[in-house]
């Protein structure tokens, strides 16, 4: 059984994707995932302005033909009138997942009071988890790990936490991560012993 999991990444940005200055999204994705994936994984990316219509046609190509298990966008979430990702999010959605922009949001506002700016959502479509994180390059790996103390300890659960069970209840691979950058939570009955090289 091919246990690979396709990650689309999207970055959307007026001025990255014309060339204005380079984009910071795409890198700080994929060193993100390089270090907190220990399971097999590969990426699809795309690079591209905020129009909705784009934005929603990017989504739908990366779940539906590429089969993207997880798709990441960063971008567009803020209150300016060319933001629109979470509009393109809802309108390619079939289920809403609530819990994902509620616990970015707590997150980010451990460290900017504009995290409450942000109207970043989760979907599913099919079989695949769409998440918006912010433009901001630097909040990809706060939201994604969450907030800990000065000792290590996890004060705030970072999401990714829950996404291999997420993962697994749409029909997904299993996803297995580096537990020095994110423990995956899965109820005992869903955890199987590991393989990946920790
Ligand atoms: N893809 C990116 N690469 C590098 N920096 C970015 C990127 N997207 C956003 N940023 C930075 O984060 C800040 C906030 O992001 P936001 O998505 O609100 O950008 P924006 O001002 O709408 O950008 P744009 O005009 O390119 O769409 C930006 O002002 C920029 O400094
Ligand atoms: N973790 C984190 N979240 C953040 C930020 C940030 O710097 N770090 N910036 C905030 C700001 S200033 C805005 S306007 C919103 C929306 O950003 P976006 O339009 O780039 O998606 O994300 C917010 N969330």
């Amino acid at each position: 059984m091919n246990n690979e999991l396709c990650i689309g990444l999207v970055s959307i940005s007026d001025r990255a994707s014309s060339g204005m200055y380079a984009d910071q999204g795409l890198p700080a994705l994929e060193a993100w995932f390089t270090d907190a994936l220990v399971s097999p994984w590969r990426m699809v990316t795309r690079l591209i302005a905020d129009e909705q219509a784009l934005i929603e046609q990017t989504l739908i190509e990366l779940c539906d033909t590429a089969g993207c298990h997880l798709v990441l966008t960063t971008g567009g979430t803020g209150p300016a009138i060319r933001d629109v990702t979470p509009e393109a999010t809802l309108a390619v959605a079939h289920k809403i997942m609530p819990g994902f922009g509620e616990q970015m949001r707590q997150i980010s506002l451990q460290f900017v009071p504009t995290a409450l700016l942000s109207r970043q959502v989760g979907v599913i479509r099919g079989q695949s988890l769409i998440l918006n994180l912010p433009g901001q390059p630097k909040s990809i790996k706060e939201t994604l790990e969450g907030v800990r103390d000065a000792e290590g300890n996890q004060r705030v659960p970072g999401i990714f936490a829950a996404v291999p069970y997420c993962i697994d209840l749409i029909g997904g691979p299993y996803i297995e991560t580096n537990e020095a950058v994110i423990k995956a939570f899965r109820p005992k009955s869903a955890i199987r012993p590991k393989t990946g090289a920790q």
